[in-house]
């Protein structure tokens, strides 16, 4: 490829798409509605990789509410059901699904997102990654904000020949973009102040599942005493994302050769379980079949009892 070739692809703005009237207005009020009563549950907004996540008041200012409460599984339904044709489009293929990410955000008065890209919250040893971005956005009538735009930038910045667009937030819009594509939000002006008339956007991250690496088949014998690593900690109360993590770092550490514990796997459950509950491992090694057991142990979950 020649070395223009290559500027352009850089200078090249992502390809995206929007979907007007994606909820309908009923939903839009609804939301609007949960928004406004849920109000003191918003907090500011992190960022950085998940277990790092810090507010950082000159990258980005804005409230989250991660709790969507009686409207997830709709919104779900409804993101999932634009995924495949929005992933085509956008050149991104077939999404293998791992899980999506929703949270709400309300940005008001001075509330701003400086350039970034979508994909940078994932850890090295995360189970997936952020492919397919999806923002939907509405707001209250009259709009009672200014700004707010979702400007999107090519790789290359403007001083390398770079190009950006700026899309307004059109209420009862979905725009959608592939993760690595750099973009900020334009600094918001809300005059009243009044949360209520916030610049509201519902984030959605469609997570692709990492391919696994094929296991190879263990003929080692499965030690007859097995207990809980001694040096393993106990992370009551954390969130399933971290609890993963976890995991996969724990395997990491024990230099198995298996690289990831996924759901649905033998194991699986009572890997997630014993990281929740240390203390309850006697009991749920006693109950576990062959195949958890032989699991936990080659993935580095258990070590041989002493
Ligand atoms: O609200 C928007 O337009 C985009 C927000 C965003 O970029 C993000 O939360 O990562
Ligand atoms: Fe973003």
């Amino acid at each position: 490829m020649t070395a223009s070739a290559t500027a352009s692809i850089f200078a090249r703005i992502a390809p995206h798409r929007s979907i007007r009237g994606f909820l309908g207005d009923e939903l839009v009020e609804q939301l609007l509605q949960y928004a406004q009563d849920r109000e003191r549950a918003f907090t500011p907004t992190r960022v950085g990789p998940t277990g790092m996540r810090k507010v950082a008041e000159d990258v980005r200012i804005s409230l989250v509410l991660h709790d969507l409460g009686p409207w997830r599984d709709v919104l779900e339904e409804r993101f999932r059901a634009v995924m495949d044709d929005a992933a085509h489009a956008l050149g991104l293929g077939s999404i293998d699904l791992a899980v999506m990410e929703l949270e709400l955000v309300a940005h008001g008065d001075g509330a701003f997102y400086k350039r970034h890209v979508d994909t940078s919250t994932t850890q090295i040893n995360a189970r997936s990654d952020r492919v397919l971005t999806g923002v939907y956005y509405f707001h209250r009538l009259p709009r009672a904000f200014d700004g707010g735009e979702l400007r999107l930038h090519s790789i290359a910045p403007v001083e390398q020949g770079g190009r950006f667009v700026d899309i307004a937030p059109e209420r009862d819009m979905l725009l959608l973009f592939p993760s690595w594509a750099p973009h900020e939000v334009r600094p918001i002006s809300c005059p009243s102040g009044d949360f209520a008339q916030s610049r509201f956007a519902i984030n959605c991250w469609y997570r692709q599942r990492r391919k696994a690496v094929a296991a190879p088949p263990s003929d080692a014998a499965v030690p007859a005493r097995l207990a809980v690593d001694p040096s393993a900690r106990p992370a009551r109360g954390r969130d399933i994302d971290s609890i993963y993590l976890e995991i996969d770092s724990r395997t990491a550490a024990a230099g198995s050769t298996r690289k990831l514990l996924r759901d649905g796997d033998p194991g699986f459950d009572e890997a997630v379980r014993l990281i929740e509950k240390p203390d309850d491992a006697d009991a749920l090694l006693a109950a576990a079949s062959p195949a958890a057991l032989r699991a936990l142990w080659e993935f580095g979950l258990l070590v041989a009892a002493e």
